[in-house]
């Protein structure tokens, strides 16, 4: 589905944003509650849950495994917990559809269960590497088949008896710390993993929220087999990801002025904010609160001149899902902007440095693509329109997509971005959203 024209969205520009919006309920967390709320005792009550795909695909996985989940209604989520052991062998593959967190966290659970399973996903997840999942669970004695390459599908054989490892992570990524840390809950002895740089802690979080011991160090993080997840309550935060297309359209956007509402302010997340507040940007944080262990904060942004950067790589980790956005912001900046460190972002739901720079130069920005970040010449704080609109392919990439709907803000003309059905996966309502504030985007159904 991810390749296909379903949708076009058609945006065009816009000298003013204004109003305040809640963005929906954070993905990575969303995800998390279902993983968890399924292994633990007892109920576990979400709300603010992410009604989008990514968020629904593992919900039908754990369906699949035989829980019984009620919900989404209005966000609202209750997971009935089968306990440590209560899974079932699921009866289909398990669907992943778009979504990398899915399949990498899942794989870490379902190593340690004594049934077997498939797990797919569409043509984009089909090219993500698995093998850094693969890799660790393989050393904790896991038998886990993938196709060339260590791509999908996986073919997780069942394996009760998993030992414990200290793992160094070749990279900074949270998706691979928390399989291991997942499949460290089913092993003997105490699993540790050690991270080259900060990723997002929910994972941590959330295990000690459900009553688990996590010892965390520094860069390590450590979790003793035999553990029990006791169930909880979780009110999930809006998506910092999702608020990040808006913070940076009020930022180009001549005249704005928005306040994004209960945005999951998690110190391992914000680096968008660090960087664009570097770029100049006007942000002002308000009614600081703690939901469930999570911080959170309205955030408000009004325009400003924004000037290049070089972007510090200690918060390459930080903004990791941000770039594509922040390209956009770049692109509109006074000067130069250069990424270095990034070179994860070649292996999200698409290439997303060749397929940004791509599309940025059919704008007509002089943006340069390198190995593991890119190069921008941005077009600086002139009045009126700085760059062409285009037409883009989104290459089942929602952020790519998103991305490009902020990019016209300040472009001549329409831009016309095809395959745009993907932002259902993680920002269900965004066209509804954008307009509610100002932007000026339209969903086309094609055929
Ligand atoms: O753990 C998570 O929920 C995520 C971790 C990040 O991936 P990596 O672990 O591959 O960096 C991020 O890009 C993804 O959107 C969600
Ligand atoms: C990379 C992303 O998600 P995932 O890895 O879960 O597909 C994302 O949402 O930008």
């Amino acid at each position: 589905m991810s390749d296909l024209n379903l949708i076009e969205f058609h945006a065009s520009s816009t000298p003013a944003l204004s109003g305040s919006a809640r963005v929906p309920g954070d993905k990575s967390i969303s995800h998390r509650s279902i993983m968890m709320g399924s292994i633990a005792e007892g109920t576990t009550e979400v709300e603010g849950f992410l009604e989008g795909e990514d968020a629904l695909a593992t919900m039908n996985a754990f369906r699949a495994l035989g829980v019984n989940i009620e919900g989404p209604d209005n966000g609202k989520v209750k997971v009935h917990g089968v306990g440590m052991h209560g899974l079932k062998a699921p009866r289909q593959v398990l669907d992943c559809g778009n979504s990398g967190t899915s399949m990498r966290l899942m794989s870490g659970l379902l190593a340690g269960q004594d049934f077997d399973c498939m797990l797919t996903g569409d043509s984009s997840l089909g090219k993500r590497p698995m093998k850094r999942v693969i890799d660790p669970l393989l050393l904790m004695g896991a038998r886990i088949e993938s196709q060339e390459g260590g791509r999908p599908p996986l073919h997780i054989h069942g394996r009760t008896s998993l030992k414990a490892i200290d793992y160094v992570l070749p990279m900074a990524s949270a998706q691979v710390k928390s399989c291991v840390l997942l499949a460290g809950l089913y092993a003997e002895g105490t699993t540790t993993v050690t991270e080259p740089a900060v990723t997002r802690d929910h994972t941590e979080r959330m295990l000690r929220g459900f009553g688990v011991e996590v010892v965390t160090d520094g860069a390590t993080a450590s979790v003793k087999g035999g553990q029990s997840l006791k169930a909880t309550k979780i009110d999930v935060p809006s998506d910092i990801s999702s608020a990040a297309f808006f913070m940076v359209a009020a930022s180009i956007a001549p005249d704005a002025d928005i306040t994004l509402k209960h945005v999951g302010l998690n110190p391992t997340r914000t680096g968008v904010i660090d960087i664009l507040k570097l770029m100049g940007a006007n942000i002002e944080l308000s009614n600081h609160a703690e939901v469930g262990g999570e911080p959170v904060a309205d955030v408000r942004v009004r325009s400003a001149a924004l000037k290049g950067i070089e972007i510090p790589e200690s918060l390459v980790p930080l903004a990791i899902d941000e770039f594509p956005v922040l390209f956009v912001a770049a692109a509109n900046a006074t000067g130069r902007t250069v990424l270095t460190g990034a070179e994860e972002l070649r292996v999200k739901e698409s290439d997303r440095i060749a397929v940004m720079a791509h599309g940025l130069q059919k704008c007509g920005i002089d943006a340069e693509p390198t190995e593991d970040g890119m190069i921008i010449q941005g077009l600086g704080q002139v009045d009126g329109l700085r760059y062409k609109a285009t037409s883009i392919e989104s290459q089942g990439d929602h952020r790519i997509a998103m991305s490009f709907s902020v990019a016209a803000i300040r472009a001549e003309g329409t831009m016309v971005i095809h395959g745009a059905q993907t932002v259902d996966t993680s920002f269900p309502g965004f066209v509804a959203l954008a307009n509610s504030l100002g932007m000026k985007v339209q969903s086309v159904r094609k055929g």
